[in-house]
């Protein structure tokens, strides 16, 4: 029987359900998760081992540090800014959608704060979810037509934003005017092939799940049920696969003090029991080291 060795290796931390939105906080070195529907923060500082957790009577589905202070969360019910020392949250703006049958998902501020932020549309047909961007203090909608609102990433220079639906196996860039966060000159950037009706998951490469960008410009998303990861160049080519341990990878996140260990948030919720017996890290936070560091992460304002 040949042995599939796997680079990466769980942080000692408990699983998730649903683990998402991991971010590097660097003044604090520590790694932020969400677990969406465990309704839980996670904070895990690596030098010390500590884990941290805060539990919400709703789902809590994206973070982000804010300058100054505290993080905001997008959660089913909303915007919130949370405290994490007091635990004390604050609302910011609510639901600007039925929580009935949407929630906020994949969420990241852009270099200059704006903190942009996508829904799920749980029927997932029609394709009804949403992206909209939250800045001085407004919450406006800038793009609809999708299911799963995920990948959002920006290139180096802030210019290039990158969004993918989960459900249509797509991630699409936008032109990014960085003084005003105007959106134009939409692209393919990546497709990949759709799940067919009872194919096997041994010839289903995954579709593009949360993102995170390297100081090359280099797009690594997470392929939800393919069991890898991916680095996109610029130009959209493969250039590296890493096969994981776990079935559903959901979010990258660059992080440490060199911005090389490469965290990875994955899923255990809705897998059959096989699966799980047989990969037992599945809901973990994976980390593995890679040879370019990542972007640090934005503050939103
Ligand atoms: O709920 C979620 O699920 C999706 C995966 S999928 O839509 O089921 O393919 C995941 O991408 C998303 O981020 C998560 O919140």
């Amino acid at each position: 029987m040949t042995e599939v060795l796997f680079e990466a290796s769980p942080i000692d931390a408990p699983a998730s359900l649903l683990g998402e939105s991991p971010f590097w906080h660097p003044d604090e070195a520590a790694l932020y998760w969400c677990d969406i529907p465990g309704k839980r923060l996670n904070r895990f500082h690596p030098p010390s081992g500590r884990h941290t957790s805060w539990v919400f009577d709703c789902e809590p589905a994206c973070c982000a540090p804010i300058l100054g202070g505290d993080l905001l969360l997008g959660m089913r019910d909303g915007l919130w800014r949370f405290n994490p020392q007091t635990g004390q949250r604050t609302p910011l703006a609510p639901a600007p959608y039925n929580p009935a049958h949407e929630r906020f998902n994949d969420g990241k501020a852009d270099p200059q704060g704006r903190f942009w932020v996508g829904t799920i549309y749980e029927p997932r047909d029609p394709a009804l979810a949403h992206l909209y961007c939250w800045d001085e203090g407004r919450l406006t909608e800038v793009a609809g037509g999708v299911t799963v609102s995920n990948g959002l990433a920006w290139s180096p220079d802030g210019a290039t934003l990158y969004w993918s639906d989960t459900k249509s196996h797509r991630v699409r860039t936008f032109a990014m005017d960085v003084r005003t966060g105007q959106l134009s000159q939409e692209r393919e950037f990546a497709a990949f092939p759709v799940k067919q009706v009872g194919q096997d998951l041994s010839t289903y490469g995954g579709r593009p799940d949360g993102a995170a960008v390297d100081v090359e410009g280099c797009y690594w998303t997470a392929m939800f049920e393919g069991q890898r990861l991916l680095r996109l160049s610029p130009a959209g080519d493969v250039r590296r696969e890493v096969r994981l341990p776990v079935r559903c990878a959901t979010m990258p996140a660059f992080g440490g003090h060199d911005l090389r260990t490469l965290y990875v948030t994955t899923a255990q919720e809705g897998r059959p029991a096989t699966e799980l017996a047989a990969q037992p890290w599945a809901g973990r936070v994976l980390q593995l080291r890679v040879e370019v560091p990542g972007l640090p992460v934005n503050f939103a304002r």
